[in-house]
């Protein structure tokens, strides 16, 4: 490792002050908030028509563009869709081709192949090279950008039915010039783990840094700026959208509350230049060129937008008394099954069964931990859900050596659970309160089974060792009992 990665990753372990409590070095963005919101929003005033969506001539010489996030019949409650008015729509742009072979080589395009319960962990995923490193690419650097530093890791399913998931990793440095992102296949739900994304949208600007999450909705055009070496996470769901879980016996408020997602204002480029737009569609990349900037949107208005939270902001629920939950479905008394996941989900994409999530995102903030007589660490399970778990910064508590852009994967009915020092910690420490402030983690938890990528099982970050690390050394402590039925 160089010496400039292993600093990078002590960086990586700390909980690192979000920019807005140090010096800014661009102007601070707003935002309007409100989970699943209905918004209105113009970078210009009167940009939006009055009263009706398409109206004859709309104002400022603006063209009307629907966005549908749903189909268009589903019910209402379910319904996610905007009105954008931009200066020139979308269509104008050259035929979509796939893109030349030497992209082909993309981590994005990775495709999720192997099958293995094993459980598997990996070390951080490498940077980008410095352009001091003697092995760089290139002289000028790395120039990784935010699509072509995205990997796919593993999935289930299939974007061309709707169904399934995809897990990537990416690692950046270098800003997307002059050309725009489109993922028609699905939402993306990105985990910052290091380094601050500037998302420029459809809707708006984004600034999104570890410890806050930003869900960029299928089919909305972005671009991102980097300013430093940046590395993180992406969940991709093909079917439905993020949502957030109910709250069962919790009641009106807790986890994530719908005041902390924050969403753009409509913020417009007039940029009469080429753009490229690159799409992912059906698991493959094609290209396009643009005339001018796609982030021409003066003003739109409706629900289907690009979102934000910070993690900071969960409140977290847990046991007061004993045993260590993680919560469930709830049944409460006869008024049926409540399709409530864990007590540590942020947002859930459900899937058609009551309760099962295609996937969850769950996290494992710093908390206190006040339960008596109980064994307090995460505990020894097999799930018929799949976990991916991945680190943000510091320490998990189940175990050493889970670092921060770092991942695990727990499959279907793979065991897994505390690792030897955790163990002995854990049975043996007095039960005072304690407030875990040790780091944040996070989860993927899928209902599919998911296939890893030719690239994730042969990286080399990938863990040889990681069963023999964690659990070999775990002891038998039983005894038997004597004839008598005593204990030794
Ligand atoms: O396996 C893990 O480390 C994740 C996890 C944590 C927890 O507190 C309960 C269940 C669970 O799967
Ligand atoms: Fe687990």
């Amino acid at each position: 490792m160089t010496s400039s990665s292993s600093s990078l990753m002590e960086e990586a372990t700390k909980k690192v002050p979000l920019s807005s409590e140090i010096k800014r070095t661009r102007p601070a963005l707003q935002y309007q908030s409100g989970f699943g919101n209905h918004f209105s929003t113009e970078a210009i005033p009167n940009a939006l028509p009055e009263g009706q969506n398409t109206p004859q001539t709309c104002p400022y010489g603006l063209y009307a563009e629907q966005l549908s996030g749903t189909a268009f019949t589903v019910p209402r409650e379910h319904n996610q869709r905007s009105w954008l008015y931009r200066i020139r729509p979308s269509v104008v742009q050259s035929r979509f081709i796939p893109v030349a072979s030497s992209l082909s080589r993309l981590g994005l395009l990775n495709k999720p192949e192997v099958t293995t319960p094993a459980m598997l962990r990996w070390r951080p995923l490498p940077l980008p090279m410095p352009a001091s490193d003697p092995n760089a690419p290139t002289a000028a650097g790395s120039g990784v950008d935010f699509v072509h530093g995205l990997v796919c890791m593993m999935g289930a399913g299939d974007p061309g039915s709707k169904q399934g998931l995809n897990v990537f990793m990416y690692a950046a440095d270098t800003s997307m010039v002059d050309v725009a992102f489109q993922n028609s296949d699905g939402d993306f739900l990105v985990v910052p783990q290091m380094g601050t994304l500037h998302i420029r949208t459809e809707m708006g600007m984004l600034e999104v840094e570890p410890r806050e999450i930003v869900v960029l909705p299928r089919g909305i055009k972005f671009q991102i700026d980097v300013d430093a070496p940046s590395r993180g996470y992406v969940l991709e769901v093909f079917e439905g959208h993020f949502q957030l879980p109910q709250l069962g016996p919790l009641g009106a408020n807790g986890l994530a509350n719908p005041r902390d997602f924050k969403y753009p204002v409509a913020a417009f480029q007039d940029l009469e230049r080429p753009f490229r737009l690159l799409n992912k569609y059906g698991g493959e990349l094609f290209e396009a060129t643009l005339p001018a900037s796609p982030f021409n949107v003066v003003a739109w208005h409706g629900n289907y937008a690009p979102f934000k939270y910070n993690l900071d902001d969960f409140c977290c629920v847990g046991s007061v008394t004993y045993d260590h939950l993680v919560g469930g479905q709830e049944d409460l008394g006869g008024m049926g099954l409540i399709g409530d996941p864990s007590i540590f989900t942020v947002l859930t994409c459900p899937s058609a069964v009551p309760g099962v999530a295609v996937a969850d995102f769950v996290v494992f903030p710093p908390r206190w931990m006040v339960m008596e007589h109980t064994f307090r660490p995460p505990y020894y399970h097999r799930n018929v859900m799949s976990e991916y778990m991945g680190m943000i910064y510091g320490k998990y508590d189940a175990k050493e050596g889970f670092l921060p852009g770092g991942a695990s994967l727990h499959s279907c009915m793979s065991p897994h659970g505390p690792d030897l020092a955790t163990f002995e910690k854990a049975t043996t420490e007095a039960l005072a309160p304690v407030k875990f402030e040790g780091g944040l983690a996070f989860m993927f938890e899928t209902c599919y089974v998911l296939k890893l990528t030719e690239w994730a099982v042969n990286a080399p970050h990938l863990e040889e060792d990681y069963e023999e690390r964690c659990w070999a050394r775990l002891p038998k402590k039983f005894v038997a009992p004597q004839e008598d039925g005593s204990q030794k």
